[in-house]
């Protein structure tokens, strides 16, 4: 992974699956909230020189506060998201400048500099990357009555995850089509994808969970309590 990175940290969702009256990424893991673990990792990382935080509108003044008090200096620009996350990424975006640009979950805390580098070093070779991992359960296809229809082939199957990793422009110009024609995905590569452009899959591991539902805090806060006796992330 060179230098002349960017990332887009997306926090703008409500967190309707968690279920609690503050939305998941403000809740707090261990002595920080979740955001500001997330914030704290890639603020770590030399080959990463700004970084665009999209969160609510409700929410621009208490994140600007914090990047004060958590001394975020790599977050150049807090920005309001949009209805849809490819939205809040779109708008992340257009405050970059560098030539690459990652897009990270604000719930996914437990990413760790090993895996960004990971899937950097595979944007570099290839234009357009993201982390992943296989996934171990047999997955099916099952429709609407609740019968299974197909089972796919376990070995071409990920689980994928945040970050990922563009030539910014790239980027850019698949989410612009993307709403140009009314497309909305669940992450960043779809809309490349749709483009005809190859993008290139980079094994992370299984801890960089999504904090989605409320049986993910418990696990999170284990990790994170695990990682910092092995003496890792102490910037978290
Ligand atoms: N309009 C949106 C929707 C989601 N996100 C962000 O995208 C990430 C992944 O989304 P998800 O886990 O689905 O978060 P929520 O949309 O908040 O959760 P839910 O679907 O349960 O409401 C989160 O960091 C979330 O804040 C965003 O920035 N803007
Ligand atoms: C981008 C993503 O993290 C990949 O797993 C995920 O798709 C975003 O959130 P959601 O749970 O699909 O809404």
């Amino acid at each position: 992974m060179g230098a002349g990175w960017g990332v887009v940290v997306v926090a703008a969702g409500r967190g309707t699956r968690m279920g609690t009256k503050e939305s998941k990424q403000y809740l707090r893991l261990a002595d920080k909230p979740i955001l500001v673990h997330t914030l704290e990792l890639f603020q770590s990382l030399g080959e990463v020189e700004e970084a665009a935080l999209v969160v609510g509108s409700a929410d621009v003044e208490r994140c600007r506060q914090w990047v004060r008090e958590y001394k975020l200096t790599k977050v150049t620009a807090v920005v309001e998201g949009g209805k849809e996350r490819q939205h809040s990424v779109h708008r992340g975006l257009a405050a970059l400048t560098t030539e690459w640009a990652m897009v990270h979950d604000g719930v996914r805390p437990l990413v760790t500099a090993e895996a960004v580098r990971a899937c950097c070093a595979a944007a570099e070779k290839n234009g357009a990357a993201v982390l992943a991992v296989p996934v171990k359960d047999t997955i099916k296809q099952v429709n609407e009555a609740g019968i299974i229809v197909s089972t796919p082939d376990r070995r071409s199957l990920w689980a994928i995850q945040t970050p990922q990793a563009f030539r910014r422009v790239l980027l850019l110009k698949a989410l612009a089509r993307a709403e140009s024609e009314g497309f909305v995905g669940t992450d960043d590569a779809m809309a490349v994808e749709r483009m005809g452009v190859q993008v290139a899959v980079a094994e992370g591991d299984y801890t960089n969970i999504k904090i989605t539902t409320p049986e993910d805090l418990p696990w999170a806060e284990f990790l994170l309590s695990r990682r910092r006796s092995e003496g890792k992330r102490d910037d978290v």
